[in-house]
């Protein structure tokens, strides 16, 4: 049986009102929220992230600029640029795109952010806070999404079995820790696990977020369980696929969530409340 499909623009429609609000409210007090995007080179995914924040920004009337530079920076440079984006009080919110070139040394700029204008968590703070259970300061907007999207509709964590597929720290590292606040059970996997059908098989919910267009398959998927789809593969016609077999596993679960239409859109929708958040908390 075809389970339920877990629409992005439904929960982003919900996160709108609330986000609406809270910018009308700074603008009556004379803030214009702004979100700056600093942007090395111009690698598809970024590229196809900066298009969805745009609407989104546009849409809840928040400013957003992006500081565009070459692949080729040095790092000084770079650093220069960063901090003239973090010391300007105009700007409330900055997400650097990552992974960067090779070439270019993220430490020194994770160290350097302002943990409030973090919007997407790349300060030692702001992970710290994350995997401490504290929820105040600015969670990796790709894992919260995945979360809103659970919560909206209505999946139950508390002491089920939830398999995390990849390991990185935008998503599957963090993302686990919320979800073991939410009383999970959290299997992580990863590119060196023996058997990832059978973990994936035993999961009520899974994650899937390594990075490998289609890589979950239907069989690995036990039936009626959830499945969200956090990929963000741009394959070689240059279209934005998941790392979930849509088309097979949607047959067995109770529940997915598509790329593009999923996951990536509530993205957007965290990155623009983090920047609200950001502003309300430097207006004080
Ligand atoms: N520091 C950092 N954090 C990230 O989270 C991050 C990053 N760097 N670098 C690039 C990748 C890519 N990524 C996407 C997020 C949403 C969509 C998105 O909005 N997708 C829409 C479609 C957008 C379109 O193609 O027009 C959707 O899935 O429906 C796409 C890509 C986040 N990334």
């Amino acid at each position: 049986m075809a389970g339920m499909i877990m629409k992005g623009a439904e929960v982003i429609a919900a996160m709108k009102e609330k986000i609406l609000q809270d910018v009308t409210e700074l603008k009556t007090q004379g803030i214009e929220p702004v979100i700056n995007i600093i942007r090395v080179g111009a690698r598809p995914d970024d590229l196809a992230y900066e298009r969805g924040a745009r609407k989104r920004m546009e849409s809840v009337g928040i400013r957003m600029d992006v500081t565009e530079l070459p692949e080729d920076i040095s790092q000084k440079d770079f650093a220069d640029a960063f901090r003239s984006v973090n010391d300007n009080p105009d700007v409330h919110g900055i997400m650097l795109f990552r992974p960067l070139p090779p070439t270019l040394d993220e430490e020194e700029i994770a160290g350097m952010i302002n943990p409030i204008k973090d919007v997407d968590c790349m300060s030692p703070v702001n992970i710290a806070k994350v995997f401490g259970g504290d929820s105040d300061g600015h969670a990796p907007c790709t894992a919260e999404a995945v979360m809103e999207m659970l919560d909206f509709y209505g999946i139950e964590l508390s002491g089920k079995r939830v398999t995390v597929v990849g390991r990185s720290m935008v998503v599957g590292k963090p993302l686990a820790m919320m979800l073991l606040k939410k009383n999970a059970t959290v299997t992580m996997c990863h590119t060196r696990t023996k058997d990832l059908p059978g973990a994936c098989r035993q999961a009520e919910v899974i994650a899937a977020a390594a990075g490998r267009a289609g890589m979950i398959t239907a069989d690995m998927v036990s039936e009626g369980a959830v499945v969200a789809d956090v990929g963000i593969n741009v394959n070689e016609a240059g279209k934005l696929c998941g790392d979930v077999d849509f088309s097979g596993v949607s047959k067995k679960a109770a529940a997915i969530s598509p790329v593009p239409g999923g996951v990536g859109g509530v993205t957007t929708s965290v990155l623009a409340a983090h920047v609200v958040r950001a502003a309300q908390i430097l207006a004080k």
